[in-house]
């Protein structure tokens, strides 16, 4: 399929599906909320996990696989943290024709299935730290408008669950994990973040407290949770009875972590750097970094000009780039500049009878187009140079686009008025709980109501006598205040 029906600026919704689809990552399924996975995704979560599980690994994380499935007893251990979830879970009432003894829950997370086993291979604090991560897929069955990537009722992530001897080694975990996070976002997808802090409303309700990688959209206005990083403290080691034996003979509750990243952070990664023309990857994501493509002529020497193209593919492989080359008879080279532009390949090169004759190639940057030709003998580091200016450019890019959408306001008036304009909103605020309800309420609407995304780390001076835009009371710090996904 060529050229785009909808346009990045006109209509997001439509075209962010279209590039999905368009660019292979997507089939729609014929479940709500259900997608199909294809390679030009898959090798993008496949690149991103690459990266991640090789650094945590370093953090010394084992690597698990628990069940699939949970008993309605045991999901239940955790009353209050999953009563609003309740909704969400998927349950499995038969087999066959003939019903199950009783329901069995299909994990939405997997504290409740881990947990009675962490209780059990716990005892000393020889057994602690204990490490665990899983790579796998969860449901939870939501009715909000799903999305591909960005809201469906079945996505993959990984989940690292750890236990400490300590709360200091725990918090120290928790703030490692979120650098990965950051890492991920920043330096593979090229979207900017920011790290802080979930309110207490906010919060993962069964833990003691949240950080987060938070992005935005510009086009939409919405902030977006890019992964989070969880310290439990010992509400989970009091429910499920976590305990050891210290150095000292006697019994302690272990303090506990949990973090999270999943198939959303490409979605993000599509809503950033897509254009009119599709998808825009960044190189280090890219499935394939390069697309060499032959540019025949009628009565050129069509043989050599395929034999330049694999040349430059093999010579760019064994330099360790992602070089593929299209030398498919049934397609013009105008309609595969489309289709790998559609893809968001970063880097196109073309090789005619001219850039034989003179041993250079044609190089093109999806990014923003600009067209160099560059000498055979400098492929590589051409390529190089070019590769690495595209991932840079991206970020810088996207930061200065969600920079410009951060306004600063200090009051109620100011911070309507920017939630209408589409803008993160900086403000100060009193930190209360009971402010944080009242701006939802005051907020609702079809759009959603303006909620906390984060506190940030970095926190702007906040000048003495500073007032909460809200409720007028002294504010104690900035937050990040919008509408999100
Ligand atoms: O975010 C993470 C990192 C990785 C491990 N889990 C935590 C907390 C997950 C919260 N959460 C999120 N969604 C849920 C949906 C549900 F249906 C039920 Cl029963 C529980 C939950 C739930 O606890
Ligand atoms: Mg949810």
């Amino acid at each position: 399929k060529l050229g785009m029906a909808y346009k990045k600026d006109d209509n997001f919704g439509e075209w962010y599906s279209e590039v999905v689809v368009n660019s292979e990552m997507i089939e729609y399924y014929d479940i709500s909320g259900c997608y199909i996975l294809r390679p030009w995704a898959m090798e993008i979560w496949e690149l991103l996990k690459e990266f991640f599980d090789a650094e945590i690994k370093k953090l010394k994380l084992k690597p698990y696989y628990f069940p699939l499935f949970v008993t309605e007893n045991v999901l239940q251990k955790e009353k209050d943290h999953i009563e609003g979830f309740a909704p969400e879970v998927a349950w499995v009432t038969k087999s066959g024709k003939s019903d199950l003894e009783a329901p069995i829950a299909i994990r939405p997370t997997s504290e409740t299935v881990m947990y009675p086993y962490f209780s059990k291979w716990i005892r000393s604090h020889r057994d602690l730290p204990l490490r665990c991560n899983q790579w796998c897929n969860v449901v939870r069955w939501e009715f909000s408008n799903p999305t591909p990537f960005i809201r469906s009722r079945e996505f993959l992530w990984q989940e690292g669950h750890t236990a400490f001897a300590t709360k200091e080694e725990a918090d120290e975990e928790v703030l490692q994990i979120l650098e990965l996070y950051r890492r991920i976002y920043e330096e593979f997808l090229a979207v900017p973040v920011s790290k802080g802090r979930k309110s207490e409303m906010e919060k993962f309700a069964g833990g003691l407290y949240t950080t987060s990688v938070e992005a935005f959209v510009p086009n939409t206005g919405r902030g977006i949770q890019g992964a989070t990083s969880h310290c439990l403290g010992q509400n989970f080691a009091k429910m499920f009875d976590i305990t050891f034996e210290n150095e000292k003979g006697a019994r302690e509750m272990v303090w506990q972590n949990s973090w999270a990243y999943t198939t959303r952070s490409i979605g993000v990664m599509v809503m950033t750097h897509g254009d009119d023309k599709g998808l825009v990857l960044p190189p280090r994501v890219a499935p394939i970094q390069v697309i060499v493509i032959p540019v025949p002529y009628k009565d050129a020497d069509t043989t050599a000009i395929k034999g330049a193209c694999e040349s430059a593919v093999y010579t760019l492989n064994e330099s360790g780039f992602r070089a593929d080359l299209d030398t498919r008879e049934n397609y013009s080279p105008g309609w595969k500049y489309s289709h790998w532009e559609m893809k968001g390949v970063p880097l196109r090169i073309e090789i005619g009878p001219k850039d034989l004759a003179n041993q250079q190639v044609r190089v093109v940057r999806r990014d923003n187009g600009a067209k160099v030709d560059i000498p055979v003998a400098n492929l590589v580091e051409e390529v190089k140079a070019l590769l690495d200016d595209i991932q840079a450019n991206l970020l810088k890019a996207a930061k200065e686009k969600r920079d410009a959408c951060i306004e600063v306001i200090h009051t109620w008036d100011e911070f309507t008025t920017a939630l209408n304009n589409k803008r993160l909103i900086l403000a100060p605020w009193c930190d209360e709980e009971e402010v944080e309800k009242d701006v939802k309420a005051r907020t609702k609407g079809d759009l959603g109501a303006a909620k906390t995304l984060c506190t940030p780390f970095d926190q702007p001076e906040l000048p003495e006598g500073t007032l909460c835009f809200a409720s007028g009371k002294p504010a104690k710090k900035w937050s990040f205040w919008g509408r999100s996904y």
